[in-house]
Order: structure tokens, then C-alpha cells, then sequence
């Protein structure tokens, strides 16, 4: 595994449990969805993949140890996120080319030339023309800015992506296009996904596994294939019948 929760709990302050007793896994070339309902826990338990909560009891494991907090480099080079909000997550003050580069500059990955042809060569993979580097994200469609975040992303050639609801904001038809792009990363690359949606359809268009969270526990979990054809429990086929058509799996 990746990146894994073992047995993870975790409690805001004064709060109830937000996330009980949680395992789960992504394996090198795996796609999971993280698929429940609003306060289901989804965003607390990326919060704890990504090193940037404690765990109440049990643990976070990174290539098979335990990650240290906070995470260190080789962490950060190996795991990247694309968040929901395609507006808000993009710096208004910089040119593409320089929100692109970001991880290869904090990481200290590439500077000069060898950055530059990173660059480039992230955008060309995400279907952007080297020729927008130098615009300024207002300039750019929802899922525009989209791939622009993905370009970032993965120009450090992560080994796993997080992306928190990346298709959420964006009307149909480019949502169509931004799973599409996420699922050719994943074949080009061989990158493995994590991605976090209320959206079934979504997740069944790119992830091979699921796990399904209700009130911060897993209801269930396994091939998406399984779980959307035969669901076990009464909430999962309450979250299938929500989805209006399926695409098929
Ligand atoms: N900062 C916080 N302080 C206290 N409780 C919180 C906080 N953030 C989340 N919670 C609670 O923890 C539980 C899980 O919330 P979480 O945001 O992880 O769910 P979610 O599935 O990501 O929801 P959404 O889809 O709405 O983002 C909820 O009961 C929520 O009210």
C-alpha cells in the first residue's frame, strides 16, 4: 500500500466520533472512491491521509510505516491533491506557468530550464497549449483552471493523487471531461487515485474500488462494480438510487 488508515479514529473537539474505526488502502495503480453523504467523514479522513491530522487511535501508514508528523518531503513529492474548488484553489496573482511549477520549486525538485520543460510538458498532458502559461487563471473555464490544478499536481510525477470532489463544481459535460483526463493520467502514468465524491456516477467513471463511509464508519467496501450492481446496505442503495444514470462500469 501507499498510502493506508489502519483502525484510524478521530475526534474534533467536543464533537462525536468524526471518523471510527476506519481502514482502508490505495495500492500502487489502484483508483478508490470515497463515496458517502454530507458529514459522512470524507474530508477529515483526507485530512489524515495527508498527515495533517492526528489520529485519536490507530494509524497512518506510508509505504508501510508509520508517517511522521508533519509529513515529511518524500511524502509531499510522493502524495499531491486537487481540491474541489477549481476558483479559489488557484493563486489569482500568478501566471499558470509559475502555479505549475509550485511543488517542483517548494520541493526542490527543478528550477530553470529543467522546470520550465516540466512545466510544459504537465500542461501538454492535461490538453493545455504551452501557449496559456503566461495567462492568469481568470482567464480560464471551471474545468480549465481544473486541469490547471492537475498540471500542478502531477508535475512532480507523484505516485498517488488525492483529489478532494474535483469534479463537483463543474457542469456536466466537462466533469465528463476532467474524470476522462484523471482516468488517462492514471493508465499514462501510473498513478493511483484517491478520490473523494458524494457522487456515485463519478466515482463508478474512474475508480475500481469503492468504500462507501455513513456516520464515519465503512459500510462497505470493494470493487465498484460489485457494490453498485448488488449493494449490501439499505444507505448504499439510497446513494445508488440518487444517482440518476449510471455510466456503465
Ligand atoms: N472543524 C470541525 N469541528 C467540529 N466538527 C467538525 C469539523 N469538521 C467536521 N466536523 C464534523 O465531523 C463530521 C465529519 O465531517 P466531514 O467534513 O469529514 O464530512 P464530509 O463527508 O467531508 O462532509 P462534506 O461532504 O459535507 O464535506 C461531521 O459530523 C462534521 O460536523
Amino acid at each position: 500500500m501507499i498510502l493506508e488508515l489502519r483502525d484510524v479514529s478521530y475526534r474534533y473537539r467536543k464533537g462525536a466520533l468524526a471518523v471510527d474505526g476506519v481502514s482502508l488502502g490505495v495500492a500502487a495503480g489502484q483508483s478508490v472512491g470515497l463515496v458517502g453523504e454530507s458529514g459522512s467523514g470524507k474530508s477529515t479522513i483526507l485530512k489524515l491521509m495527508l498527515g495533517l491530522a492526528r489520529p485519536a487511535s490507530g494509524t497512518v501508514l506510508f509505504d508501510g510505516g508509520e508517517l511522521p508528523l508533519p509529513a515529511p518531503r518524500r511524502f509531499r513529492a510522493a502524495v499531491q491533491t486537487v481540491f474541489q474548488d477549481p476558483y479559489s484553489s488557484l493563486d489569482p496573482r500568478q501566471r499558470v506557468a509559475s502555479i505549475v511549477a509550485e511543488p517542483l520549486r517548494s520541493l526542490g525538485i527543478a528550477r530553470g530550464d529543467r522546470a520550465r520543460a516540466l512545466v510544459a510538458a504537465s500542461l501538454a498532458s492535461v490538453g493545455l497549449d504551452a501557449d496559456m502559461q503566461g495567462r492568469y487563471p481568470h482567464e480560464f473555464s471551471g474545468g480549465q483552471r481544473q486541469r490547471i490544478a492537475i498540471a500542478r499536481a502531477t508535475v512532480c510525477h507523484p505516485r498517488l493523487l488525492l483529489a478532494d470532489e474535483p469534479v463537483s463544481a463543474l457542469d456536466v459535460t466537462t466533469r465528463i471531461q476532467v474524470i476522462d483526463l484523471l482516468a488517462e493520467l492514471r493508465e499514462s502514468q501510473g498513478l493511483s487515485i484517491l478520490m473523494v465524491s458524494h457522487d456515485l456516477s463519478a466515482v463508478a467513471a474512474l475508480c475500481e474500488q469503492t468504500v462507501l463511509l455513513h456516520r464515519g464508519r465503512v459500510v462497505e467496501s470493494g470493487a465498484t462494480a460489485q457494490i453498485l450492481s448488488v449493494p449490501r446496505e439499505e444507505y448504499t442503495r439510497r446513494l445508488v438510487e440518487a444517482v440518476p444514470r449510471l455510466p456503465a462500469v
